[in-house]
């Protein structure tokens, strides 16, 4: 079928809203398209962080629950909210799977091992969910606990490492069990890009402490001057007495709460577990994890379903979804609720890289190679949607590099500027909206009065949506005041001319009183 009112949405990635200031990379970049999709009254500001969206209250937004909550049209229970509900109720402490694996180990004295990002960003993992689980060590009467501690230095910023550190070992200290074993940067451990050979510096220091370098604690392992994210693969001896490889019969607790990141390494160590006679480990994670493995959850996900994916199904409207490979999985996979399943409508385009190198020397990234896909897509009259991600406000906002970040921010405007432009032409509309914010503020505060440094994350604003429309609707907020992200995915539907499921409980944001639509 095709859709009567045919349509783009563009997710600008990291593209929040806060008063112009220092940091400010979208106020400060000569940005006149996006500028004036704020400043007039095609846009409206809506929540990507929190409670509005399915997080703890207070945590900033992200790629995959903004995606999700997008496609859903409604809030969805992130992991971390539901991690947090188990912790708070004491289900995790006495989780059933956990004490199994707690009363093996107890009995036969083998080692827990529990493998982490270790802040308190609180997009992956919270240190505080490592504390829990040693509780449950500590009740259990658990000999060897080991902590093979991951450095972060992107979701909080960079240079606070050995801080993280210093607090794990306060936590080990309170908890009465545990030592921290090995220490390395999430740009390996947490690899994602399929550079196995990354993956496997972490998988063998994990299983067997296989590392070029020790230290006597886990702070000294910060101290080769790297980026916390790139700290090499370190061998504890202090605490531990020398590296804590993994024995048949130990059990690893990979306890990063979101899967994207950490499922190549988990997988790689059960491969490299099951090839070296040591199949009797047991392997659990905090998240549910997208492994080839099959790990068992402590966490189960919550459900997504019924949401813009299956809505086009449903009226045979075909979608074609593009983006490069930093956000593939976004405009596929998390925008269809998690769900991987093949659909007949749907299509897929991964735009390939247009350079190597530091994404800060090319921050434009292949906005050339999207908008071409992203034009050819809007050009064919049996696509009804097409859903792009433009992805360098996050991809080099999460550099920290704040001249980059803004070069970006004006490529994004140029190429927003094209697509919307040549979609109008065509008679579409463009529904342009950020995940989260990033872009919009990289200094930041560590502590409480501490002068700001550079801070490449994410963040609790709100973002702008806008709406470009042939038929001149604009967009309202709803009586009350407040609106999230969760209501792009009815939006969508409204403008496409099809019917929003019972599920999508977010309300939709087209005004009819500036623009009725006509039905039938
Ligand atoms: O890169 C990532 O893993 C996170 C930040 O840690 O960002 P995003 O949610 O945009 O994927
Ligand atoms: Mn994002
Ligand atoms: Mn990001």
């Amino acid at each position: 079928m095709r859709a009567r009112m045919p349509g783009v949405l563009l997710v600008l990635d990291g593209w929040g809203h806060a008063p112009p200031a220092p940091g400010n990379a979208i106020s400060e970049a000569e940005c006149p398209f996006l500028e004036g999709l704020v400043l007039g009254r095609r846009g409206v500001l809506l929540d990507a962080s929190g409670g509005a969206v399915g997080l703890p209250e207070g945590t900033v937004g992200n790629s995959e629950i903004g995606h999700m909550v997008m496609g859903a049209g409604r809030p969805i229970e992130y992991d971390s909210l539901r991690v947090e509900q188990q912790v708070k109720s004491g289900a995790l402490r006495s989780h059933p799977l956990l004490r199994e694996a707690c009363v093996r180990l107890a009995q036969q004295r083998g080692t827990l091992h529990l493998v982490g990002l270790i802040s308190d960003g609180r997009i992956h993992s919270d240190i505080d969910h490592i504390a829990e689980v040693l509780r449950a060590a500590r009740a259990h009467a658990l000999e060897r606990v080991v902590i093979h501690a991951i450095t972060d230095g992107r979701d909080v910023p960079d240079g606070t490492g050995a801080l993280y550190l210093s607090r794990l070992n306060e936590i080990v200290k309170v908890s009465g069990v545990g030592a921290v074993a090995t220490v390395i940067g999430r740009n390996f451990a947490m690899d994602k890009s399929g550079a196995d050979h990354l993956t496997a510096q972490a998988a063998l220091l994990v299983l067997d402490g296989r590392a070029e370098r020790s230290a006597p604690n886990a702070e000294d392992a910060l101290r080769g001057g790297a980026p916390d994210g790139s700290v090499t693969a370190t061998v504890i001896t202090g605490a531990t007495g020398g590296p804590a490889p993994v024995r048949d019969g130990d059990a690893i607790v990979f306890m990063n709460f979101r899967s994207d990141r950490m499922a190549p390494l988990a997988d790689m160590v059960a491969v490299l577990l099951a090839s070296t006679a040591r199949s009797r480990v047991r392997l659990l994670s905090l998240g549910h994890y997208d492994t080839h493995a099959g790990i068992p959850a402590l966490v189960p996900r919550a459900d997504a379903s019924g949401g813009l994916a299956d809505a086009l199904e449903n009226s045979e409207v075909r979608s074609v979804r593009i983006a490069e490979r930093e956000k593939f999985e976004h405009v596929t996979f998390y925008l269809n609720g998690r769900d991987a399943r093949p659909r007949q409508q749907e299509e897929h385009v991964l735009v390939p890289p247009a350079a190597t190198g530091p994404v800060q020397d090319h921050p434009e990234m292949n906005l050339r190679g999207l908008v071409q896909a992203v034009i050819e897509a809007a050009a064919r009259p049996d696509v009804g949607l097409v859903v792009a991600n433009l992805a360098n406000m996050d991809v080099v906002g999460h550099t920290g590099a704040y001249h980059a970040t803004r070069k970006a921010v004006e490529a994004v405007d140029r190429a927003a500027a094209q697509i919307c432009s040549t979609a109008f032409a065509g008679g579409r509309w463009t529904l342009l909206v950020g995940d989260h914010g990033n872009a919009e503020q990289m200094l930041t505060s560590p502590t409480d009065g501490a002068p700001a440094i550079g801070y490449g994350g994410h963040t609790t604003n709100r973002v702008p949506c806008a709406l470009i429309s042939v038929r001149g609707e604009r967009l309202k907020i709803p009586s009350g005041g407040e609106a999230a992200i969760c209501s792009v995915g009815p939006t969508v539907l409204r403008l496409l001319g099809l019917p929003i499921p019972a599920a999508m409980s977010a309300p939709e944001l087209v005004d009819d009183s500036a623009q009725p639509i006509r039905q039938g």
